[in-house]
């Protein structure tokens, strides 16, 4: 079985890696959202595979170091593209979650990465 919990925040960054003629060279913001997608068997006592509020509480500290933040000051984004920072929180979310299966880091609604370990 797989479950998926979303989560929004707001951040700031630029990508240092890109050309300085490349609009994303220059600090701008999105409005982020993550998809955090668990698998593993549905537990016969409580019907659930992680309780949804499980995953919240492990992925807090996470969504306060992220939300409102420039993410290029943040220990190992230093590059923030979508796909290091879904890279970013799997390696940090899965000592709390070991049932993650796919971070979904999205930058716009047309874009996104997908990052399944
Ligand atoms: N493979 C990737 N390509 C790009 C990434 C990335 O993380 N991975 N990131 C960017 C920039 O961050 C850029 O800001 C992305 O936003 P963009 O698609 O330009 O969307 P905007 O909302 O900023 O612009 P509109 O076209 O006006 O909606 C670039 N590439
Ligand atoms: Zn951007």
């Amino acid at each position: 079985m797989k479950i998926t919990q979303a989560f929004t925040f707001e951040a700031a960054h630029r990508l240092p890696r890109v050309h300085e003629s490349h609009r994303c060279h220059r600090m701008h913001g999105h409005s982020y959202r993550v998809d955090l997608r668990l698998a593993g068997p549905v537990d016969p006592d409580t019907g659930f595979v992680v309780d949804f509020f499980d995953v919240e509480a492990a992925f807090a500290p996470l969504l306060q170091r992220l939300d409102h933040h420039c993410l290029n000051e943040i220990e190992g984004l230093t590059n923030p593209t979508a796909e290091n920072i879904a890279i970013w929180i799997w390696n940090h979310v899965k000592p709390d979650l070991p049932q993650i299966a796919a971070v979904t880091v999205w930058e716009t609604p047309h874009c996104w990465a997908e990052y399944e370990g």
